[in-house]
């Protein structure tokens, strides 16, 4: 049953039939994006240059495949972990307990690819099935999400998210009613954000790298790049991973098709085009350039980890002297808000240095063509519209304090600009 407090949050994102429209256009425009990388104009605009039939989307070893993939991450999570960490108070006033142990995950994942790759297992080869398991990893999207729709209804209301609960079968299936849905230790929607599809993704990355070498001889610089910024992005979300369990997906958003198709299919198979684009377009780049991106990542990469550094510092223990110099002013909920460092900058530092990273993964890609900026402008679309959902949460928990940091404070991403 929804709760009386999810009847009443108001929809997103243009509501029952917004959410319709997004499960039909993600899936697509994801589709469309691997076909484009590799044809001929590579055009993001404009109808693709052919359309896949159903025998080049659906293959049953691929789905095996798949699923390899996903046990195989299953039995990482599982492992024994480092630490284990609380979550942030749920409504029933108790806390969740995760394993810390995604970085671990990455390193044995990097350490059976390596050890499958002296064996002989053309990693490469994954670049020519990635449109195949782009598809089956959708449907298998759709068939988890109904799964969990269909757990939630014996979910206790407590355990409800505040936004999946309209009562509209589609908007729910979209937003996700269970806000962490489980099965004893085993977290789903933990699991998801940061293991098959991260993880995936670099693993992508590289298999695009060794077919270009296969192609080529050797990688391009450009492939290099793109590897590495994605390498430590991804290695970064894993070795904060905890960090994670004060998100908004974590905290406030329930587990369902958007957030599954995010996780598994979004992140790996679009976040990966840079590469995907330079395996069919090579680009030419110089030492000089190559350099003035380096820095460029390198600037976004220290604002990104010095602002979300310091917030989570911050939350988890005001006392620490990295940030004793710091102003903050109070709140009625007896949490502050920090108004100087970082916070004191714009209202979202840590969206600003996401941004000016998303640049520089795309920049090694050339002028020539749009096709490989896209993750620049859905990503500044996402942070804008992530923005927004936040400061609405904020204004709604803090208030009057709220009003004040916007005053001290007034600019959201961009320093004088937005
Ligand atoms: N690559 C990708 O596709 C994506 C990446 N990201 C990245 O994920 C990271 C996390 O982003 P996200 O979860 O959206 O949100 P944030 O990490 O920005 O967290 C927002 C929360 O921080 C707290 N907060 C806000 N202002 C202050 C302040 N002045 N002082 C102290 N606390 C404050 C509030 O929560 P409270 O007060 O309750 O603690 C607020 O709800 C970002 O770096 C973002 O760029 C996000 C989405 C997609
Ligand atoms: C278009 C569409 C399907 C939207 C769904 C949005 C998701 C793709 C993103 C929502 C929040 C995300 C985060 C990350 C990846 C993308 C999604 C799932 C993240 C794991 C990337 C790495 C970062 O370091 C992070 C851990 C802070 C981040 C958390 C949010």
């Amino acid at each position: 049953m929804a709760s009386p407090q999810g009847l009443k949050a108001p929809l997103e994102f243009g509501g029952p039939l917004g959410a319709a429209a997004l499960m039909l256009l993600l899936p697509a425009t994801a589709l469309h994006l691997l076909l484009a990388a590799r044809s001929g104009p590579a055009r993001l605009l404009g109808p693709p240059a052919h359309l896949p039939g159903l025998s080049e989307l659906w293959n049953p070893r691929v789905l095996l495949l798949l699923l390899t993939w996903l046990g195989l991450q299953a039995a990482l999570y599982l492992l024994p972990a480092r630490k284990v960490a609380e979550g942030l108070e749920l409504k029933d006033k108790s806390r969740l307990r995760y394993p810390i142990n995604g970085f671990q995950a990455l390193m044995l994942t990097a350490l059976l690819v390596g050890l499958g790759i002296s064996a002989g297992l053309p990693l490469g080869a994954l670049s020519e099935v990635l449109l195949p398991l782009a598809f089956v990893a959708t449907l298998t999207t759709f068939i988890f999400s109904f799964l969990l729709y269909m757990k939630a209804q014996v979910a206790p209301a407590s355990g409800l998210a505040p936004g999946g609960n309209s009562g509209n079968l589609i908007y729910d299936f979209f937003m996700g009613r269970e806000l962490n849905p489980r099965i004893g230790f085993f977290d789903f929607k933990y699991f998801c954000e940061l293991r098959p599809g991260l993880i995936g993704w670099v693993l992508i990355n590289l298999a695009l790298l060794l077919q270009e070498t296969e192609l080529r001889g050797s990688p391009s610089l450009a492939m290099w790049l793109v590897n590495g910024f994605q390498l430590l992005y991804v290695g970064d979300a894993l070795w904060y991973e905890e960090a994670v369990l004060t998100t908004m997906d974590i905290t406030h958003d329930g587990f369902g098709f958007m957030l599954a198709f995010g996780d598994l299919v979004w992140v790996p198979f679009t976040y990966s085009l840079q590469a995907q684009f330079l395996l069919y377009h090579p680009q030419p780049l110089g030492l000089p350039r190559a350099l003035l991106i380096c820095f460029i990542n390198a600037v976004g990469y220290y604002i990104f980890r010095g602002a979300n550094s310091q917030k989570n510092t911050f939350r988890q223990n005001p006392s620490d002297p990295s940030i004793a110099g710091l102003e903050t002013i109070p709140t009625a909920t007896g949490k502050r808000l920090l108004v100087s460092g970082w916070w004191g900058m714009v209202r979202h530092p840590n969206y600003l240095g996401d941004l000016i990273m998303a640049l520089a993964w795309s920049l090694p890609c050339g002028v020539s063509h749009l096709l490989p900026y896209f993750y620049f402008f859905y990503f500044a679309a996402l942070l804008v519209h992530r923005e927004a959902r936040d400061e609405l949460q904020c204004l709604q928990k803090y208030g009057r304090a709220w009003h004040e940091y916007c005053q001290r404070v007034p600019y959201r991403i961009v320093p004088y600009i937005y």
